[in-house]
């Protein structure tokens, strides 16, 4: 018996769009709720929400079938990728990639030897259902989705190149980073940004590979989605819990005394 089919790779490899939420409650809870809303995948952030390894296992635990976890570590680091693997993440999304030979060298921290280097632990793992596919160790690293973040503009100049990496299997583009590096913190739909993220959008296509990105303004969405994005999140859990319970208690009082948040648009 083999690892199991990551759909969500597989869909990439052939351009059907993914909708996605960003998840960043950290709870298994709401993780499973968010499930059942019918998104493609959803992303389950170590970097940006307090998130350590037993809570991304419970939320990947709570989510199943019912959606696609893709994992975000902090940072791409060998020894936290094989953990965030061991665990039964398929799809990872790492932060601040910079070159092609930091996704190269990611691409190694995924793979068992010969090919890389991830750590052989399998059989307490329960990526391999702790030991119960025999196959395992042969056919995980086919079922591996590796996506990489580019989210500074140097890192865009280099977009083409770190998504021609063989084994990176989609690049994503940070807007809210992105926008801070080229002087326009906390307004990644400024059209600068706008322009430079149409541009990586552009070279990583021409590099014949998908491309991700986050925003909830749902027009953007839909343009991004035009534009060829394959792996779209459309919003984060946090925001829309913050919207709805602004605007809930604002209906009761019957007054418009929802304000928006500033400084971002999730
Ligand atoms: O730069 C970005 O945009 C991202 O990387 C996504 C954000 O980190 C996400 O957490 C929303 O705040």
């Amino acid at each position: 018996m083999p690892a199991p089919k990551n759909l969500f790779k597989q869909a990439l490899a052939e351009r059907r769009p993914q909708i996605g939420l960003w998840l960043g409650l950290t709870s298994p809870y709401t993780a499973e709720i968010c499930a059942g809303a019918g998104y493609d995948w959803l992303l389950l952030d170590g970097e940006h929400a307090p998130n350590d390894i037993p809570s991304l296992l419970s939320q990947l635990q709570a989510i199943g079938t019912a959606s696609h976890a893709v994992v975000r570590p902090p940072i791409g680091e060998t020894w936290l990728i094989k953990q965030v693997l061991d665990i039964g993440a398929q799809s990872l999304l790492v932060p601040m990639v910079e070159s092609a030979e930091q996704a190269q060298a990611l691409v190694r921290a995924v793979r068992y030897p010969p090919h890389g280097m991830r750590g052989v632990g399998a059989a307490l793992a329960r990526a391999s259902a702790f030991n119960r596919i025999p196959d395992y160790l042969q056919t995980a690293n086919a079922e591996i989705c590796l996506l990489v973040q580019v989210e500074t503009l140097s890192a865009l100049e280099k977009a083409a190149e770190i998504a021609a990496v063989d084994g990176v299997d989609g690049v994503f583009i940070g807007p809210s980073d992105l926008a801070a590096d080229m002087g326009f913190l906390g307004r990644p739909g400024a059209p600068e940004v706008l322009e430079a993220i149409a541009l990586g959008l552009e070279a990583i296509h021409g590099a014949g590979k998908p491309s991700g990105i986050l925003t909830s303004d749902l027009m953007l969405a839909r343009r991004y989605l035009a534009d060829g994005v394959s792996f779209l999140a459309i919003g984060t859990d946090v925001g829309l819990l913050g919207q709805a319970t602004t605007r809930h208690l604002a209906a009761f009082h019957g007054s418009a005394r929802e304000k928006p948040a500033t400084g971002s648009v999730y």
